[in-house]
């Protein structure tokens, strides 16, 4: 179909003999941002991991329709270590290394993209700074910055927002829905925070092993499935958000 950009069919996931993720399929369209909730040891890190390619599918596919340049946030970037050295620049920078040859060697060009997203991202400033002495929220940018050095169309991270207060789940989420609408890139987030994410998604994927809901999310907040969701969601507030 049209803009489809990645297709999931049938797809089973499994540690041994330990199910994780079970026969779940669905469609993500070009432009799309994406809410994967569900509770603890449902999957989520699983399914993500197997669209990253870092693990095999045990039973059915993922295809990707067209180039697919992922950008990925891991869970847990932040940097508690006080003496980790690095600088704002040189982190951002690591995230080309994957499109570089054997010979690591940055140029002129990879330090004017690499000045663009930190503008971009409205950490310009602190490029000098060692990422150790930032705020959780200026980490968690400074590693947003590095997952979008490199131009991803799919940018995916995981429980990006454990570690920043609300406004800054707010603020990343605004950032990510600006990269989402003015760059066209196709966002995946997994998160606990749904009431805050919900107001920047247009579809929610819900999974406790296997698919409970897929859809629109303001389908899913008048769905009989959101009952099945513990945390609390103000629906007033969400529904007109969107
Ligand atoms: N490397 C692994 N080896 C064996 N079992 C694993 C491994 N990673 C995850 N699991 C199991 O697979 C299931 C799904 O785990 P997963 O981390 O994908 O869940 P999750 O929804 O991301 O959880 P959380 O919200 O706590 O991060 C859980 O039962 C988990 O214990």
């Amino acid at each position: 179909m049209k803009n489809e950009i990645l297709s999931v069919k049938n797809l089973t996931l499994k540690y041994g003999r330990h199910e994780a993720v079970k026969d779940i399929s669905f469609s993500l369209y070009k432009g799309d941002y994406l809410g994967i909730i569900g509770p603890n040891g449902s999957g989520k890190t699983t399914l993500l991991n197997a669209i990253l390619g870092l693990i095999e599918c045990t039973d059915g596919r993922i295809n990707f329709h067209g180039e697919a340049r992922l950008g990925y946030l891991p869970q847990k970037s932040i940097s508690s270590d006080k003496f980790f050295p690095a600088k704002v620049k040189e982190i951002v920078a690591t995230g080309l290394l994957s499109q570089k040859g054997i010979f690591k060697f940055y140029t002129e060009e990879d330090y004017i993209k690499v000045n663009t997203i930190l503008k971009k991202l409205d950490i310009y400033d602190l490029r000098y700074k060692k990422i150790s002495d930032l705020s959780g929220g200026q980490q968690q940018r400074v590693f947003l910055a590095r997952a979008m050095v490199s131009s991803p169309n799919i940018l995916i991270l995981d429980e990006p927002t454990n570690y920043l207060d609300t406004k800054m789940r707010d603020e990343l989420y605004r950032i990510l829905k600006e990269l989402n609408k003015e760059d066209n890139v196709t966002v995946i987030v997994v998160s606990h925070d749904l009431k805050t994410l919900g107001n920047y998604i247009n579809k929610v994927l819900y999974l406790e092993t296997e698919l409970i809901f897929y859809g629109a999310y303001k389908s899913f907040l008048h769905s009989k499935e959101i009952g099945r969701y513990s945390n609390p969601i103000n629906i007033d507030q969400i529904d007109g958000g969107i």
